[in-house]
């Protein structure tokens, strides 16, 4: 029998959306407020997902305790209160969308896990856009 636990975290963090390729015009056009040169913020909402067989000794799939430890090391320590596009050598190179951030969230958080259990994430990145990555 397979069950889903979930942990919600948030995070605020600043970014801007760019792609260094393109023109000033192209980059406005595409991206609008977004490509604002002195960057924004979100309130994000992070929801971590693991699905597995529960273990019959704690009756648990995953103690989420130690879920929120482990999204709290691995996630809100980096990315909290940061500007993701400055402060982090994830998004150095790579456009902090919120496509990105669910895909840089499920690489760091996947090495921690037990392979039995499956990993997904849902990152809201306002009231009304969100995205999910499965792996
Ligand atoms: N596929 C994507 N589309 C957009 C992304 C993204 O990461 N992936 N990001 C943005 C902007 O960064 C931002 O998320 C949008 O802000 P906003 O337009 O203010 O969105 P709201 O939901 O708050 O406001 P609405 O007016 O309801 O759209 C844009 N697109
Ligand atoms: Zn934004």
């Amino acid at each position: 029998m397979q069950v889903t636990v979930c942990r919600t975290e948030h995070f605020n963090a600043a970014h801007r959306l760019h792609n260094p390729a393109w023109s000033d015009e192209q980059n406005q056009e595409v991206f609008g407020k977004c490509n604002n040169p002195n960057y924004h913020g979100h309130n994000y909402e992070l929801t971590v997902r693991l699905t597995g067989p529960i273990d019959p000794d704690t009756g648990y799939v995953y103690d989420m305790k130690n879920l929120s430890k482990l999204v709290k090391r691995e996630i809100l320590d980096t990315f909290d209160h940061r500007n993701l596009n400055l402060d982090t050598e994830d998004f150095r190179a790579l456009n902090p969308t919120a496509e990105n951030i669910a895909i840089v969230i499920w690489q760091r958080l996947r090495p921690h896990l037990a392979p039995h259990l499956a990993l997904s994430v849902t990152l809201h990145e306002t009231d009304r856009n969100s995205v999910e990555y499965h792996g």
